[in-house]
Parts: C-alpha cells; sequence; structure tokens
C-alpha cells in the first residue's frame, strides 16, 4: 500500500495543474506523520493570476442558461459518486478521519451539495412586481469572483458546499484550502473541468494565512466565503469590508445539547457521542456543553461510560475504526493544555485524557461549571464537558451565556417543550431530539459571533448573488418643468 498523494501540481489556475512559486507545503498524514505529497504554496502573484483568471472567465460562464450551469454541477455529483472510493481514501490521507467516515460523509456531503444546486438551477428567478400602468422586476444575478477559504476538518464538503452555490448562479471561483489538508480541492477541480465546467470559473491556490489574506483582498474579488475560527473570521471580515465585498463567515462554536428527564437517554447518549466525538470531536457544530437535568443525569453518564468502551481508536484506513487522530501535533497540544485546565480547575474525568502521540480518546468531563474554560472556549477536539441543570428557564440562560451562536440541541419527548426552548436558544443551525444532522437541504449558519450568511438550501442562493431591480416605464414620463 501506497501513501503517496501527490498531484500533478499543487495549484489549478485556468482549467490546468499549475505549480505553486511559493514556500513549501509538506502534506502530513497525521495518523502517521509521514509526507504524503509536497506542494508549494501559490506566490502572490500567482494569487492575483488566479484572481484574474477568474474574472476573465465569469462573464461566459454566467451567460449560460441556468439549466446549462446545472448540468455540469449535476455530472460532477455522478463523478464524485462513481469514484467516491478512492476520493475517500485521499480525504483519509488529507485528514487522518476514519475510512468509516469519509466514506459516508465527506465527498458523498459534497456530491449532495452539487446535485441540489445543480437541480436547482432553473428555478432561480426574480420577481415581477405590477405597478399599475407601470411594473417593476427583478433579476438575481452573480456577483462574480467567489473567494472560498476552507478549514481542514471537512476539505472537500467544504470546498463543494461554497463551489455548489456560487457557481451554479454564473459566479466564478477562486479556493484556498487549509494549508493542513490541500488535496481534495486539487480533485474538485479536475471533476469539475470533466464535467464541462469551463476552465478558469474554479481555480485552487494553496497556502498559509498570507494567502488567505491576499485573496481576501484581492481587486478582483467580489465575495469571501470563510470557514473558520472566530478569531480568522473578524480578521477576513474586516479585509473584506474595506472592498466593500459580500462575506459569509461559518465560524467555530460552543453549542449547548440540552437532555431533559424525559429524554429517550440511549438516542440522548447516541446524540451526545456523535456530537462530541465524530471525526475525532474536529466538528465546528458539536454540542460540546451537553447540559443534562437532574433526574437523568446519572443514568446518562453511566450508560455513557459504558458506550465509550465500544470506540475504536487507532488505523484509520481500518475501516473498524470509529475513532482518529487529531489533524496535527499543534492542535493535539492546544487539546491536552484544555483537559489540562478542566483538571486544574476542578472538573473530574469520566473517561478519557490526554491521551498519546497523535491519539485524544473520547473524553467527558463531569463536575463542571459555567466559569471554566472548558466550558467557554471552543476546544475543536473530542472533549465533552457535562453540566447540570434544575429547570428549564435556568438552562435556556446558562446555555445562551456564551459568545457564540452556531448551534443547539434539545432532547426531550414533551413536544411544546422542545419548540418553546428552541424558540430561546440563541442559535443558528437547532435539532429536536437529533444532533449534527445537516442535510443540503435545510439552511446551515450561525448568529452572534459564529458568522453570518447561510450554506446550503435556497437561502445560499442569497448570499452568491445580488438582486437587480428593473422599473419599468409603459407610458410618458410626467415632468413639472
Ligand atoms: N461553521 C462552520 O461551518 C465550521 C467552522 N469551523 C471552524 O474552523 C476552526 C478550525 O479550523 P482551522 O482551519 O483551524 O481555522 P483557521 O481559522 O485557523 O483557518 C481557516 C482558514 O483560514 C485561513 N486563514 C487564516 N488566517 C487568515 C487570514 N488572516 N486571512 C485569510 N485567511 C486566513 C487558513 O489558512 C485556513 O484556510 C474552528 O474554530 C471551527 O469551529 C470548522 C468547520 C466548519
Amino acid at each position: 500500500m501506497t501513501l503517496n498523494a501527490q498531484p500533478a501540481a499543487s495549484l489549478f489556475i485556468g482549467g490546468r495543474p499549475v505549480e505553486g512559486e511559493g514556500g513549501a507545503l509538506p502534506v502530513l498524514y497525521p495518523y502517521t506523520g509521514e509526507e504524503i505529497a509536497s506542494l508549494r504554496e501559490a506566490s502572490a502573484g500567482q494569487v492575483a493570476e488566479a484572481c484574474r483568471v477568474a474574472a476573465r472567465a465569469q462573464p461566459a460562464w454566467a451567460a449560460l442558461a441556468p439549466a446549462e450551469r446545472g448540468r455540469v454541477l449535476s455530472r460532477a455529483a455522478a463523478i464524485i459518486r462513481e469514484r467516491n472510493e478512492e476520493l475517500s481514501r485521499l480525504e483519509t490521507l488529507d485528514t487522518g478521519k476514519p475510512i468509516q467516515e469519509t466514506l459516508v460523509a465527506d465527498w458523498e456531503s459534497g456530491a449532495q451539495a452539487l446535485e441540489f444546486f445543480g437541480g436547482l438551477a432553473a428555478s432561480i428567478t426574480g420577481q415581477m412586481i405590477p405597478l399599475g400602468r407601470d411594473w417593476a422586476y427583478t433579476r438575481r444575478e452573480p456577483l462574480g469572483v467567489c473567494a472560498g477559504i476552507g478549514a481542514w476538518n471537512y476539505p472537500s464538503q467544504i470546498a463543494c458546499w461554497k463551489a455548489a452555490p456560487a457557481l451554479v448562479m454564473g459566479n466564478a471561483m477562486v479556493f484556498k484550502p487549509s494549508e493542513e489538508t490541500p488535496l481534495g480541492a486539487l480533485k474538485l477541480a479536475e471533476i469539475l473541468l470533466e464535467a464541462g465546467l469551463p476552465a478558469g470559473i474554479f481555480n485552487v491556490v494553496q497556502g498559509r494565512a498570507e494567502v488567505g489574506a491576499a485573496l481576501a483582498t484581492d481587486p478582483n474579488v467580489d465575495k469571501v466565503s470563510l470557514t473558520g475560527s472566530v478569531p480568522t473570521g473578524r480578521k477576513v471580515y474586516a479585509a473584506a469590508a474595506e472592498g466593500m465585498r459580500h462575506v459569509t463567515m461559518e465560524l467555530g462554536g460552543k453549542s449547548p445539547l440540552i437532555v431533559f428527564d424525559d429524554a429517550n437517554p440511549e438516542h440522548a447518549v447516541s446524540a451526545a457521542m456523535l456530537a462530541n466525538f465524530y471525526s475525532s470531536g474536529q466538528i465546528c457544530s458539536n454540542g460540546t456543553r451537553v447540559f443534562l437535568q437532574e433526574g437523568i443525569r446519572d443514568a446518562f453518564l453511566d450508560r455513557l461510560a459504558e458506550r465509550v468502551r465500544n470506540v475504536r481508536m487507532g488505523d484509520p484506513l481500518d475501516p473498524a475504526t470509529t475513532h482518529g487522530p487529531i489533524i496535527n501535533p499543534a492542535q493535539a497540544g492546544k487539546i491536552r493544555a484544555a483537559i489540562a485546565s478542566g483538571l486544574e480547575q476542578g472538573a473530574r474525568l469520566l473517561c478519557g485524557g490526554p491521551g498519546e502521540g497523535a491519539f485524544i480518546p473520547p473524553t467527558v468531563f463531569t463536575d463542571a461549571s459555567d466559569e471554566m474554560t472548558i466550558t467557554r472556549d471552543e476546544i475543536f477536539g473530542p472533549v465533552m464537558t457535562t453540566l447540570g441543570f434544575h429547570d428549564e428557564e435556568e438552562v435556556i440562560t446558562r446555555a445562551n451565556a456564551t459568545g457564540f451562536g452556531l448551534a443547539a440541541g434539545v432532547f426531550t419527548q414533551d413536544l411544546t417543550r422542545a419548540h418553546r426552548v428552541i424558540a430561546q436558544l440563541q442559535a443558528g443551525t437547532c435539532w429536536i431530539n437529533s444532533y449534527n444532522l445537516t442535510p443540503v437541504e435545510m439552511p446551515f449558519g450561525a448568529v452572534k459571533q459564529s458568522g453570518l450568511g447561510r450554506e446550503n438550501s435556497a437561502a445560499a442562493i442569497e448570499h452568491y448573488s445580488q438582486l437587480k431591480s428593473v422599473y419599468v416605464g409603459m407610458g410618458g414620463v410626467d415632468a413639472p418643468y
């Protein structure tokens, strides 16, 4: 078995692979630390060139009938599904996530986005506004060149979630994947080209923060869509504002998952585990503050401790593995520091701990308080903080006592309570008796510091287009002079 994942070249500009002229960008397999590809960053000139190429190609793409653009996306979805196995393996090498996950959750989710927006293409219309003799209409027009900047946890899904609505609206895109996981976006560029996308409409540049910053401020860029942390979001939003660029910000979270006494305990435990340990906990919308009502608390924790023993930590390419390594040693170090701070501040470990090397086992804290760092800060690792509560009003106040506002979940059999509580939670994406499911049909996004704009569903179209209003005079023009 070879772990060589070297692409044809590091960048993809104007419909062809192009070697980067910037600094070295080694790609390491998180499981072993072995170098699986050796890339180069884009130089400043190459970032500008990619944006120029995109700007030149965009008008002809926008002039096509929407259904024609949609067909390209649908074809790309079909190609992804045909090659899912090979693409998922590459995703596992890039991210270290278990193959069991990447086979069902990564490229497949990307294919669903391409399929959904491809199908939506022909039904995106404007409005006709009757005004008596005269009338007006609106046209939904592309923005131009959209920059996409991705995080490392779902690299190919993020690339597809941004590309699909952008391209279907007739925009061009220059995408910069995370420097940790640069490989999937290059595959997407090849697949889109094979599906019939004109050269220059989807381009990939590689690099670290500096390359991202150059992209976000390039004069040819009209919109920036970022998936990343809140601190990066602040910088990119501010940089984009200077050029009055549109933005979508999908940022971090510290989301509450509230389990009431009457919840189905088995399902609540399943959801809490998925909401904290899937992808080794490296998911933005994770429900990392698990609020347990006093009556269910002990039973929930007992069952959780039992079921954590079923987690299979190990080789990501082994189909039986359910828990993979952390993306890199630096991130593992941050997670370990968070675990240490929890212990120092008086929380107790139900299970897990710092682990060894690239692996951090599923970790659950009890006896935590709202003030502890583990309860307040995003950890972005497999660390669940459980907190007790007594009544509904109290838990809503505590759940909302955070600057983040990405997601929230409620487990209860009481229908009226479920909807009453959800209505009061400050979060963009919520689940009742479920968690972390993000079907493309449902808008996904945040409130408060966790971001703005929406991905997925028809709502995403609004963030990749602008409205032109046209007043149509049907008679003469009356003037007082
Ligand atoms: N809301 C959402 O949909 C998601 C949010 N995230 C969040 O992402 C974070 C983890 O991902 P990371 O890759 O560590 O995030 P990060 O913020 O460090 O990096 C994200 C991307 O921004 C780029 N970047 C960094 N500084 C930049 C700058 N000044 N200008 C332009 N680009 C810049 C990076 O190179 C990378 O491609 C977590 O906070 C997580 O919650 C992750 C996945 C989904």
